[in-house]
């Protein structure tokens, strides 16, 4: 998708939005600033999306921000985003810079512990299964098992660790996520919309964790869905090359919209 290639309902959508008092611009990292590949670590951002996320933030009245479900140490370092000009949020929206958006309880951290010692006796010895740890949360991967292993290890995470009181769940692209408190990107939007008291939100994002962010857009803001499956989002592109396509738009025309603003 090039620029003259945005769909006309969501080249009208991101127009109005550039047009806002106060802007958010923000993105989902896997699936959308960075391609989704087989190991987690190899996710390499989108120059051109990093780029106008950058821009974006360097505006007037203009904030850009990258929610993940990614720990806030991995995403500053995979998406080099290290400045702080652009927001940050991790941890499926609970993880800012300035600390967890609710307490981490010494009771959350045990459970958070057992978690982990379960989801490791699963994929002990499995082939393409692996553990992934984040301060609040653990993901348990198999995108490279073969898939009989892959949906045995998916149910005994099911069956087990998920079921236990206090572990919020939350299945993904070939992962399964178990939380030891509530996590919500929906939560992170409202905040930042808060914080920095934007009119209008852009936001795109590809997985199930996303839904919870499209959730809370309302009125001129701007929801789209990256790839396939079902979504509350209005708006639909295809692959991360169009996210770059939609952030280098949005982002060109807050520009040219605060330079006629400047000049009227
Ligand atoms: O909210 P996001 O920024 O999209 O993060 C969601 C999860 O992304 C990562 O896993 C996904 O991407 C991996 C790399 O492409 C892929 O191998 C995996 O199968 C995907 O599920 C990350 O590893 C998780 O911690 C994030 O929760």
């Amino acid at each position: 998708m090039s620029a003259t290639g945005v769909p006309p309902d969501l080249r009208e959508a991101l127009l109005a939005a550039a047009a806002a008092d106060r802007l958010l611009v923000a993105s989902d990292y896997d699936g959308c600033i960075a391609p989704i590949v087989s190991r987690p670590e190899d996710a390499a951002p989108d120059p051109a999306a990093i780029d106008a996320l950058r821009v974006a933030a360097g505006l007037q009245d203009t904030t850009a921000a990258v929610v993940s479900g990614r720990a806030l140490d991995d995403l500053v370092r995979l998406s080099g985003l290290s400045d702080g000009s652009v927001e940050l949020v991790g941890s499926h929206g609970s993880e800012f810079t300035t600390g967890f958006r609710q307490p981490v309880t010494d009771d959350a951290r045990a459970l958070l512990e057992r978690i982990i010692a379960e989801f490791r006796s699963i994929a002990i010895g499995v082939d393409g299964v692996t553990v992934e740890v984040k301060p609040v949360s653990t993901t348990l991967h198999v995108r490279n098992a073969a898939p009989n292993d892959a949906e045995v290890a998916l149910d005994r995470a099911r069956t087990g660790p998920a079921s236990w009181p206090g572990v919020q769940t939350t299945e993904g692209k070939a992962v399964i996520e178990l939380a030891v408190i509530e996590t919500s990107k929906g939560h992170a939007l409202d905040l930042l919309r808060e914080q920095h008291r934007s009119d209008v939100v852009v936001y795109l994002g590809d997985d199930v964790t996303d839904e919870k962010a499209f959730a809370h857009l309302r009125g001129r803001d701007v929801s789209i869905k990256v790839g396939d499956g079902d979504t509350i989002a209005t708006h639909h592109v295809g692959d991360p090359a169009d996210v770059a396509t939609v952030l280098e738009f949005v982002t060109a025309h807050r520009r040219e919209h605060l330079a006629e603003r400047a000049s009227s």
